[in-house]
């Protein structure tokens, strides 16, 4: 099965251009602004326009109020949402139905007891992304490259839509989808040379890298 795979925090033309080259399916949009990865609502426009219907694009929040949502995917013509923070099954459930859009849950992983909360958002997101939980005071829930556990995973593997993030790089990718059986491949940080820059040579790498298994 052909695995999919997601570019995150995407905010320049020249890293949609590498993505959409290398045949990803989704470029993420981050709309978080304590993210290196930020992107506002002109940015995401102009990169809405450049990418057409060559790449799927899913906004990514955190703790988003309706109105950022509203204002977001209305500019970056959003075909998903991710929500990344701590949104309730009923949060998820009410995005659903306000903005008519899959909506992507990102859940944060350390132990088993972790992903067993998965269980209360099935039937309700549309993917479930397992992620590595970051530490309590780190300055973002996710972006950071850290990876977890990804046995953790083996109960879980092929119930529904689901996708692995964490730590994800041209070096592991082949062997975590190799190991969980991921429907779906997300990573940011580990396609950048700096925090929030974007290498094109690595996106091109990790989707070659993805695409070998
Ligand atoms: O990328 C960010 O800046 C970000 C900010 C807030 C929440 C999540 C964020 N990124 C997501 O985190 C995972 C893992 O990222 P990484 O590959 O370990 O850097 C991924 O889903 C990103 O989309």
């Amino acid at each position: 099965m052909r695995t999919a795979i997601k570019i995150c925090g995407i905010s320049t033309p020249e890293a949609l251009d590498a993505a959409v080259a290398a045949e990803a399916d989704f470029a993420g949009l981050v709309f978080f602004p304590p993210s290196p990865r930020h992107v506002d609502t002109y940015a995401a426009a102009a990169l809405a326009a450049r990418g057409g219907g060559k790449i799927g694009r899913v906004g990514l929040f955190v703790d988003a109020d309706d109105g950022l949502l509203r204002d977001a995917i209305g500019a970056g013509r959003l075909d998903a949402v991710q929500l990344h923070g701590e949104e309730t099954p009923e949060r998820v459930a009410q995005v659903k139905e306000r903005f008519g859009l899959p909506v992507w849950k990102a859940l944060p992983i350390a132990t088993e007891t972790d992903v067993q909360k998965a269980e209360a958002y099935r039937g309700v997101a549309d993917l479930l992304l397992f992620d590595a939980k970051t530490p309590k005071d780190a300055a973002l829930p996710g972006g950071m490259g850290l990876r977890f556990d990804w046995s953790l995973l083996s109960g879980w593997r092929g119930k529904t839509g689901w996708g692995l993030a964490g730590g994800l790089s041209p070096a592991n990718v082949a062997q975590a989808i190799a190991e969980t059986g991921a429907p779906l491949v997300d990573t940011s940080s580990g396609v950048e040379c700096a925090p929030g820059v974007k290498d094109v040579d690595k996106i091109a790498a990790f989707c070659e890298a993805a695409r070998q298994i």
